[in-house]
């Protein structure tokens, strides 16, 4: 099947907040309202958890020097600037949590959610079932965090990225693979919102310019900041 097939090329610009999947580039897909609140409140338990140890979290310090604002934790694999290792050497040296299953089953039910738009039943559920995701960050933004453009190109694989939100709406800048300006589309991304990215738009540049204190759905789980997973594929071993 072909890529443009699997990837339809319609742009639906991300001007209301229906649910439904949207496609905002091939291969780029935000799902609004993915997660219940149910399921947002059990992540951010399991997210308590994993901040326990054996590896807290962390704002990783980049080769020139700064430090991200964002703070990290990772599942599976542990990244660090600008590769993946199964030990934390840039924080404490200790092995990074294994990567749960049910984070797996999740990645390939959201696959198979945000490509159902276009793609057709045999194409997806084989795209979903292969999905097989071996590591996440788990990303912290509290009062002014904020992540600048850049491409997911850590991985040797070319698998989608799976990106879930939790907490405080931010607006995603979702751009192109050629430079980090412009063309880009600012998405707004709310607590529950799932925004799968592979094909085409697997090395799009992508960042946070902002998040919105105070805006935290009841019941989520969480009362101020916000919690981003990515969960990728690394094709290491
Ligand atoms: O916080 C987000 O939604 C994006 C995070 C991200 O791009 C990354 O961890 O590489
Ligand atoms: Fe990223």
């Amino acid at each position: 099947m072909s890529e443009d097939a699997l990837f339809p090329l319609t742009l639906i610009q991300p001007d209301t907040h229906d649910a439904g999947p949207r496609v905002i580039a091939p291969g780029a897909v935000h799902v609004p309202g993915w997660l219940s609140l149910e399921q947002q409140r059990w992540i951010v338990k399991r997210f308590g958890e994993w901040t326990r140890g054996p590896v807290p979290l962390r704002a990783a310090t980049l080769p020139g020097g700064h430090q991200m604002s964002v703070r990290t934790v990772c599942l599976g694999w542990h990244w660090q600037p600008y590769r993946y290792t199964r030990e934390a050497t840039d924080v404490n040296g200790r092995p990074v949590l294994e990567f749960p299953e049910w984070m797996v089953r999740l990645g390939r039910k959201a696959v198979s959610d945000a490509y159902s738009v276009g793609v057709e039943n045999d194409a997806l559920a084989q795209l979903a079932s292969d999905y097989t995701p071996d590591a996440a960050l788990v990303n912290y933004y509290d009062h002014g965090a904020a992540m600048g453009m850049h491409q997911d190109k850590d991985e040797r694989s070319d698998a989608p990225v799976v990106s879930l939100s939790i907490g405080e709406t931010c607006n995603f800048r979702f751009g192109n693979t050629q430079t980090r300006s412009k063309p880009y589309a600012d998405v707004e991304l709310r607590s529950g919102d799932l925004f799968v990215f592979g094909g085409p738009s697997r090395f799009a540049y992508h960042g946070i310019p902002k998040v919105f204190p105070g805006t935290c759905p009841e019941g989520c789980g969480l009362a101020h900041g916000r919690i981003n997973i990515t969960m990728r594929v690394t094709g290491l071993s």
